[in-house]
């Protein structure tokens, strides 16, 4: 099955999308606006992601939840709007498959492009070509970002995937693997050696943890999740609070006690893509539950 002219083979709350289903019931839906992954039910089990019941799907501004993608520039580290421009872009639906019969209960992806136009090119004078690949496996979503560089002169940038994770109580949950890497403190190039065994949020966090080694895992009561990652040297963990998240127009008030964004980027360096070269990240979630 492919689709060629299409946009997907679904609408989400009026977004072009597509839907991917395996035959044992899991399911992920990726919509063109942003190549935003914005849910994902593993078999017999609950939505995986959180998607912000305030999300605007209006198709101009950014979705709070799922699986943001952050490219070329992270944040407000450099001119570009924040997160950079491909969050808000309408990707093109390259593929999407779906084979029921692939070993282990079967096999479906998606793959976006965005190329450098006048309106990129406006921003960020840079000719690329981005991809963004969503593969569901059994008990698995992968996705990857890889960035190709057709211009003669290196590609530099930062970003990567802005994963927010759907949790039952943020104030149950742990994060353990990040002990030992380096912590970026907030506004500045200085960094303290992450001691604590494991990260337990109660308050907001926006935290830059630079190489860390993977996978992470996430336990939140009876539900686990390895956060595994190939690419993306860095993590980020954010959750804005209650007072941050108040500020947010599209979030509830209690919102930021159902998420947890574990994020996979580059952000300590920028990655830089030779000419004519290309680069991939990849992020890989891996339901353990019990
Ligand atoms: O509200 P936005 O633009 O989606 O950003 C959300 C958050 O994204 C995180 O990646 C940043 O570290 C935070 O500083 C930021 O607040």
């Amino acid at each position: 099955m492919s689709a060629s002219q299409k946009l997907g083979n679904t609408t989400f709350h009026g977004l072009d999308a597509v839907r991917l289903t395996l035959p044992d019931g899991s399911t992920a839906v990726i919509s063109a606006f942003g190549a935003q992954a914005l849910s994902w039910v593993p078999a017999g089990g609950g939505e995986r992601l959180y998607l912000s019941p305030q999300a605007n799907f209006g198709g101009s501004v950014p979705i709070r939840g799922g699986v943001p993608v952050i490219f070329p520039q992270f944040s407000e580290r450099g001119p570009l709007p924040k997160h950079g421009f491909a969050r808000t872009a309408t990707w093109t639906l390259e593929e999407w498959r779906e084979q029921p019969e692939a070993e282990e209960g079967g096999f479906a992806c998606a793959v976006y492009s965005l190329t450098a136009d006048d309106a990129s090119r406006a921003l960020w004078p840079h000719d690329f070509r981005a991809e963004l690949t969503v593969a569901l496996t059994r008990d698995r979503l992968d996705i990857e970002l890889e960035v190709e560089n057709p211009g003669s002169e290196p590609l530099e940038f930062t970003g990567g995937l802005h994963t927010y994770l759907r949790v039952k109580e943020v104030e149950n949950v742990t994060l353990t693997g990040l002990h030992g890497s380096r912590r970026q403190l907030p506004g500045s190039q200085e960094t303290k050696v992450e001691t604590g065994p494991e990260l337990m949020v109660d308050d907001e966090v926006d935290q830059v943890y630079l190489d860390v080694p993977r996978p992470l895992l996430l336990k939140d009561g009876r539900q686990a999740l390895a956060i595994a990652s190939e690419g993306f040297p860095d993590v980020v963990v954010w959750n804005p609070w209650e007072h941050r998240c108040a500020s947010l127009k599209d979030m509830p008030a209690n919102g930021f006690r159902h998420m947890l964004c574990v994020e996979a980027v580059a952000v300590g360096e920028p990655v830089v893509v030779a000419p004519g070269a290309s680069w991939w990240g990849r992020q890989t979630l891996v339901t353990l539950d019990a």
